[in-house]
C-alpha cells in the first residue's frame, strides 16, 4: 500500500490532525517529571496512551530526545514503535538535509525496515537542493513511506529565503520546492509531502499538489482552525494536515485530558476544512 493510500485511510478514519510529541524541558517540569531520560520516557509513555489509538498522525520532534543521547533515542524508538502499533502514522520531525549520499543514510535510519527508528515518514530540508533529496525520495517510495519537505515554514524567520526568487525563473524558492515535489507525486504514491505553516498567507499555488501538506502552527504559534480555509484556499484540503504540539501537551499529564484535547482540535479542524 502506498503512503498516499495509508495516509488516506488514517485521516479517513481518525480525521485530519497531527499531534506533536515535543518534550520541552518546561513541559517535563509542568508534568511533574524530571528533565532527564526517565522523565522523557514517562512523558512518551503518557503520549502513547493518549494519542496512539486516536490521532491519524503522531509527530515526535526529534530535537527534544537528542539531548538525552542514547537513552533519548531509545525512548524515541519505543515511542515510534508503540504509536505505529496503535494504528497512528508516525512522522519523525528530524528535518534532515545533506548531500545525496548522506541523505541515503538518513533515509535508511528513518524509513528502512529493521531500523530501530523506522517511522512512516520523516521531515527533510531541501536547502542543499531538492535534487539532493533524491535518495531519500527513492527510499520513501520503496518503504511505502514519505518524506515531508520544508517549503514555507510557520516561523517568520523563513520568509526572506523562502520568498526569494530562483535565478532565471521568477518563481519563489518555496514555489519551486512545491512544483518539484508535485512532479515526484505524479506516480500517485503521495510519497512526498510538504511543510507549509498555517500561521500566515503563504503565497503558494498548491492546486496541483497531490500529497500531504503538514501545516504546523495551530495553538502556540497563533494559528487557529478557523484560519485554515483561507490559508489553504486553492489547495485540495483533503491533503491538509494541521498540526499542534504545545497547545495539546499543556493538558498533560492527564491521559484523558490529552486525549480529549486531540479529539476537540481534530473536530475543530474537520469542521473548518469541510469534507
Ligand atoms: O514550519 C515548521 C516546521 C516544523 N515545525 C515543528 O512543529 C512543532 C510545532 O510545535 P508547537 O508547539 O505547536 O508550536 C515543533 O516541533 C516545530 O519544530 C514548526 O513549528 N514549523
Amino acid at each position: 500500500m502506498t503512503f498516499g493510500a495509508r495516509y488516506r485511510d488514517a485521516v479517513g478514519s481518525r480525521g485530519r490532525f497531527c499531534v506533536g510529541v515535543d518534550p520541552h524541558p518546561e513541559l517535563l517540569t509542568a508534568w511533574g517529571l524530571g528533565v532527564d531520560a526517565d522523565g522523557v520516557r514517562r512523558f512518551a509513555d503518557i503520549c502513547v496512551e493518549a494519542f496512539a489509538g486516536t490521532a491519524a498522525v503522531v509527530k515526535p520532534q526529534v530535537a527534544f530526545f537528542e539531548p538525552f543521547g542514547a537513552d533519548g533515542f531509545a525512548v524515541l524508538a519505543d515511542l515510534i514503535a508503540a504509536c505505529r502499533a496503535g494504528g497512528a502514522l508516525v512522522l519523525a520531525d528530524a528535518k534532515r538535509g545533506d548531500i545525496g549520499s548522506t541523505m541515503a543514510a538518513y533515509a535508511s535510519a528513518w524509513l528502512a525496515d529493521g531500523s530501530p527508528l523506522r517511522a512512516d515518514a520523516v521531515t527533510v530540508s531541501p536547502y542543499l537542493g531538492f535534487g539532493a533529496l533524491a535518495p531519500a525520495l527513492s527510499a520513501a517510495r520503496a518503504a511505502d513511506g514519505a518524506v515531508f519537505t520544508l517549503a514555507r515554514t510557520s516561523n517568520p524567520d523563513g520568509t526572506g529565503v523562502q520568498t526569494a526568487r530562483v535565478m532565471g525563473t521568477g518563481v519563489t524558492v518555496a514555489q519551486q520546492i512545491v512544483d518539484e515535489a508535485a512532479g515526484e507525486n505524479a506516480d500517485g504514491s503521495a510519497s512526498v509531502g510538504l511543510v507549509v505553516g498555517a500561521t500566515r498567507a503563504h503565497g503558494l499555488d498548491l492546486a496541483r499538489f497531490g500529497g500531504p501538506i503538514l501545516a504546523p502552527g495551530l495553538g502556540a504559534q497563533g494559528a487557529s482552525a478557523a484560519d485554515l480555509p483561507e490559508v489553504f484556499a486553492g489547495a485540495d484540503t483533503r491533503w491538509v494536515l494541521p498540526a499542534s504540539s504545545r497547545d495539546i501537551l499543556r493538558h498533560g499529564p492527564d491521559v484523558a485530558a490529552l486525549h480529549a484535547a486531540v479529539e476537540r482540535t481534530r473536530d475543530e479542524v474537520e469542521g473548518a476544512l469541510g469534507p
